[in-house]
């Protein structure tokens, strides 16, 4: 009898061993369930076994195992990276793979019902009726993915009639049932489409990429294209070429927002005749299902999706394509902490295929892992046609302020003026959601927070709340102080979209204005409405958050106003000003993108600041060499390691006893530096009160094993909890 070591989906140090009844063949990678406890739990095979190692041992034989393709040995090897690197147990790293495990079961059916052409021998009023709404579809091979079939219960409901009906003429042989899968499969890619006539730089670019797909084997590409070069119509290319390559082949393309960019899908069914398999958070649990399933199966060829889809279980993963790498959305803080572009980059390697890093502002980390040799450079300057890059001007707030009460200085208006005037469109950037950042009392000064908490509440008047952005906390805006009861007191301060709305329509109020936020643009339809609408030269003016920074293409769109520059530079964060210069050019990259040229307008009280300076000379690469000389410095990212212990627990002492204890408890290391406990970024989250630990080392030290190393001495009392995160991305 064989044995079977199983890992299962559960925070669990290590596999167990399973006896494999007679009759069931297993293989490394076969997704199996086995009792753990008093339930079956679902895991995968990690090894089988001879029978030798089950002598004189009482083994729990595996209770079944599914008919899906085995996990492949590149996708287990990264799995178990992944748990050592970010220090997890392996389990938990399964369980992301798996998060439907409903996609292991084939397709649930549901009968359907067509005419076959065939008249019945008695017609009766009821039949007829029946007969006028169902469709006569011919019995094709294509018949299982036919939509316009009707369900019997639909079709006695359309035909208003009782289903006893229905049942009579399938009886009759009127109707026949025919089996429908319920998540059918997605379309098949065509890679021979044309694609865009590439310019030469593009070309070039193109060309490299097809080489090495054409070679085979890992290859790691830089992507750099300014705003608007084409830089998606060169990864089509590579996609096109793997798609040739291979028959089986899969490949991956991960977006930072993926649920809002919605306009992406439909260029990629222009481009392959087919629209990609989604997969992101806001999939219903049946779509989520179908993108898993077809994944394992190998018949979805392209999957669109968040950092997550790079856990799917690929039957044939050939090539990855991370667009706008720099975006910080790659990065996972809950749970299992980690960063989908670096991942991603694994990924290829163990699978040996490609993958393809595009931005307009590539992150440090990877413009010095592209100097290193590491990945290929390839790039774009310019722009197709006669599109050009904005002109960036910054406004210094401290000459030119905004009028009293008023978000927007005079240059900005006069530029909203003129824009509308010319017929043009108008995009102002605010990164901050809802009418106000902070509301405080006017009688007493208190400044309105959630209960137990630092963060404060934003007043939205859209929807009459406060709310808080961190926990989601939220109330019906008072009436009184609730510190000092004062009536009519409460005031918000700071500008927030909908505020600035309200001044656009006072300075513009023939001029049609849209706030595009994730408050505003609450679902697929709304978005895409919003994002169609703007296309169509239907609003003048839209004021939005980062959401509409990226990836659209607004062709009339020639102003771009950042209403405060300023706001991503506060706090102490390491990479506070390169994300900064990622967003703001990022932004001002959506002005111009067709014949009339652009132009956008920075308004800030820090025009001296290097991000800004670089941002309004256009220089990236200057920007680049200044963030990388302070980060050598000071041996940071990626010149350094960063990691972060979080701890927590349900009260502030608790959590402050067991920070002395983890801090006495910290393995020495050479060159290693140990900061803390200090308050977490979010000091207090669904009822937990959180301290840190911040540990830096040169970057030849392992800092996953002593973190490793750290933990395991460990022994905390239950209610506190540790989390590790290497490479944090949220300070102070
Ligand atoms: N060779 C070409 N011929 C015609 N149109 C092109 C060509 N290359 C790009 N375009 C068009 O130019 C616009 C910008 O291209 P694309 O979106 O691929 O650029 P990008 O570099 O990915 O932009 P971003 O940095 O904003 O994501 C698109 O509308 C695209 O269809
Ligand atoms: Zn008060």
């Amino acid at each position: 009898m064989a044995v079977a070591r199983i890992l299962f989906t559960l925070p669990l140090p290590e596999p167990f061993d399973y006896a494999v009844p007679e009759g069931m063949t297993l293989q490394p990678g076969s997704y199996v369930a086995a009792p753990v406890g008093p339930h079956d739990r679902l895991g995968i095979v990690v090894d089988v076994l001879g029978d030798d190692v089950a002598t004189g041992r009482k083994l729990k034989t595996v209770t079944a195992v599914y008919d899906a393709p085995p996990m492949g040995a590149p996708m287990r090897e990264f799995l178990a990276w992944v748990a050592r690197y970010t220090v997890t147990h392996p389990g938990q790293v399964l369980a992301m793979a798996l998060r439907a495990r409903e996609g292991l079961l084939p397709s649930p059916v549901e009968t359907r019902y067509r005419a076959t052409g065939k008249l019945p021998d008695r017609m009766t009023p009821a039949r007829q009726k029946v007969l006028e709404v169902s469709r006569t579809v011919p019995n094709c091979p294509d018949l299982s993915r036919n939509d316009q079939l009707w369900s019997a219960v639909d079709l006695a409901s359309a035909a208003n009639v009782s289903s006893g009906v229905v049942k009579g003429l399938a009886e009759a042989g009127v109707l026949e049932a025919v089996e429908l899968e319920t998540d059918p499969s997605f379309a098949i890619p065509d890679p021979d489409r044309k694609g865009a006539v590439l310019t030469g730089e593009q070309a070039v670019a193109a060309g490299e990429l097809k080489a090495a797909i054409h070679a085979g084997g890992f290859s790691a590409f830089l992507l750099d294209g300014v705003t608007g070069s084409g830089k998606t119509e060169v990864y089509f290319e590579a996609i096109a070429e793997t798609l040739k390559s291979d028959p089986e082949a899969q490949i991956l393309v991960l977006l930072p927002e993926i649920a809002l960019t919605q306009a992406i899908l439909a260029r990629f069914e222009a481009r392959f005749g087919a629209a990609p398999a989604p997969w992101h958070s806001g999939l219903s649990p049946k779509d989520r299902r179908r993108t898993w399933r077809e994944a394992v199966h190998g018949r979805a060829r392209i999957v669109i999706g968040a950092r997550s889809a790079l856990f799917l279980p690929y039957r044939k993963l050939r090539l990855i394509i991370v667009d706008e790498e720099h975006d910080t959305s790659f990065k996972q803080e809950d749970g299992v902490t980690y960063h989908a572009r670096d991942l991603a980059v694994m990924r290829a390697k163990l699978e040996g295929g490609q993958v393809i890093l595009a931005s307009a502002t590539p992150a440090l980390e990877t413009a010095v892992n592209a100097e290193a040799g590491r990945y290929v450079h390839l790039r774009l300057a310019a722009r197709p046609g006669a599109s050009r890059l904005p002109d960036i001007e910054l406004v210094d707030l401290r000459t030119a302020p905004p009028g009293k009460g008023k978000w927007l200085s005079p240059v900005l208006e006069r530029a909203l003026m003129e824009t509308l005037a010319n017929g043009e469109q108008s995009l102002l950037f605010l990164n901050r959601r809802g009418y106000a950042p902070l509301v405080i009392c006017k009688a007493c000064g208190e400044r309105l927070k959630t209960p137990g908490t630092e963060n404060w509440l934003t007043e939205h008047r859209y929807s009459g709340r406060l709310v808080c952005h961190v926990t989601g906390y939220s109330i019906p805006k008072p009436t009184k102080c609730p510190q000092c009861g004062a009536p009519d007191s409460l005031m918000g301060v700071g500008p927030g979209v909908e505020r600035v709305a309200e001044e656009v329509r006072t300075l513009l109020p023939h001029a049609r204005i849209e706030i595009f936020s994730s408050d505003t643009a609450q679902g697929a339809d709304v978005t895409r409405s919003l994002v169609e609408r703007m296309e169509r030269s239907e609003i003048d003016v839209m004021i939005g958050t980062q959401i509409v920074a990226k990836g659209h293409n607004f062709p009339n769109l020639t102003l771009v106003g950042v209403v405060d520059a300023d706001s991503g530079l506060k706090g102490g964060d390491l990479r506070a000003g390169e994300r900064t210069y990622q967003l703001l050019s990022q932004v001002a990259g959506r002005a111009g993108r067709a014949e009339r040229p652009g132009r956008a307008l920075v308004q800030t009280y820090a025009p001296d600041n290097p991000a800004m300076e670089a941002l309004a000379a256009n220089d990236r690469d200057g920007f680049l060499q200044i963030e990388r000389d302070v980060r050598s410095e000071l041996v940071l990212p990626p010149f350094g390691r960063l990691a972060a212990m979080i701890l927590s627990a349900p009260s502030a002492d608790l959590v402050d006893k067991a920070a002395l204890d983890i801090a006495a408890a910290a393995p020495n290391g050479d060159g290693i530096e140990v900061f803390g406990p200090a308050p977490a970024p979010i000091t207090v989250l669904r009822g937990r009160h959180r301290r840190r630990f911040l540990v830096k080392s040169p970057r030849i030290i392992d800092l996953s094993a002593y973190m490793a190393a750290w933990t395991a001495r460990l022994r905390l009392p239950s209610q506190v909890r540790i989390s590790i995160d290497i490479d944090p991305y949220s300070f102070l």
